[in-house]
């Protein structure tokens, strides 16, 4: 474990974007999202609440119908006009094994924008499609999927057990054998970038483990990536380690939040979120 290095709130604090006087949403930066379906609406709520709450200049949704109607019941500020992004989220409350065809599109074009993104759950499988920077968010059982795509038989193919064994070593072959950078989630979240910086984040509570909590973290992570094109533009992978990192730690932090010593929905992480972004522009100060 010596060449993990551990993500604390002092390295949090140094990744994020306070808004200056002259900012305006878009020198912000805007997150693009195709997220959700018509067996997952949630799952788009959760991740567009996450990065709303996380602080971004604006989100425009752009999945299905259902899924869209939702995310505008609860969070009216969203854009479902299409335009610029500086990130995109894509994936959470998908299904790789039935996608409808305009998702596809959908995703096409987001994978084809030169934009970096965020892959998380139902669009793993298209990982090697992307034209800019990727980081990944599966937790053991999408990860054993995705690398068992990329074995060469059945023989050689790993299964989620093998990873749970192992997360750190698996985290890191998936980076070095994908070329992306991946954020492998778990008590312990495990942060490589392909070549690069390894983190090791523990920052939360058990209670996490519910469901669409990993929703909310894809979001907070969007959020992160798309207040911060800059970074990502001059130092790649190293950059995106470094946010995916923070992002997990702040999830960890907001579900520490939440619990203290009890049981949380995902929601009731995402309402901590502005309180620990707070906690990191102070801890910068
Ligand atoms: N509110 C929402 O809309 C939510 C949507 N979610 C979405 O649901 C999709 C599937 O995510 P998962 O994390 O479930 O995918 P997994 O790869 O963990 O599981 C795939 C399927 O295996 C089954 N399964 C696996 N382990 C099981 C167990 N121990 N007991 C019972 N059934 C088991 C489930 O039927 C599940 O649908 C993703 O697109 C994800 O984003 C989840 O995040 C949960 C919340
Ligand atoms: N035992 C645990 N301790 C701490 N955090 C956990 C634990 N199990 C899961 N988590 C965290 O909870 C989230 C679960 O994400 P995920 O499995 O994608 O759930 P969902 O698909 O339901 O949103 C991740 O951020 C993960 O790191």
């Amino acid at each position: 474990m010596s060449d993990w290095q551990s993500w604390d709130e002092r390295d949090a604090a140094a990744w994020i974007a306070v808004p200056q006087e002259s900012s305006d949403k878009y020198s912000r930066g805007v997150l693009g999202v195709v997220t959700g379906s018509d067996r997952y609406p949630g799952a788009a709520v959760l991740g567009v609440e996450g990065a709303s709450r996380t602080g971004v200049g604006m989100i425009r949704y752009l999945g299905a119908d259902r899924p869209a109607e939702q995310v505008m019941r609860r969070r009216p500020e969203v854009v479902t006009a299409p335009g610029r992004v500086q990130g995109w989220l894509i994936g959470s409350g998908m299904d790789a094994a039935s996608r409808p065809a305009d998702d596809a599109h959908r995703l096409r074009s987001a994978l084809r924008d030169g934009t970096p993104l965020v892959i998380d759950a139902g669009a793993l499988d298209l990982v090697g499609r992307a034209s800019a920077p990727v980081v990944v968010t599966p937790h053991f059982r999408e990860l054993a999927t995705m690398l068992a795509a990329g074995a060469d038989d059945d023989s050689d193919a790993v299964t989620a057990d093998d990873i749970a064994a192992d997360p750190a070593a698996w985290a890191v072959r998936a980076a070095e054998s994908l070329g992306v950078t991946v954020l492998l989630k778990g008590h312990t979240t495990y942060v490589v970038a392909p070549g690069g910086p390894r983190y090791a984040v523990t920052a939360g509570p058990a209670w996490l483990a519910t469901a669409g909590s990993g929703d909310v973290l894809g979001g907070v992570l969007g959020a992160l990536v798309a207040t911060h094109a800059r970074e990502i533009d001059e130092d790649g992978h190293a950059a995106l380690a470094a946010l995916a990192a923070t992002a997990a730690w702040i999830h960890g932090r907001a579900g520490e939040r939440a619990s203290d010593g009890g049981p949380i929905v995902a929601l009731d992480i995402v309402g901590e979120l502005p309180g620990v972004v707070r906690e990191l522009v102070r801890a910068a100060g």
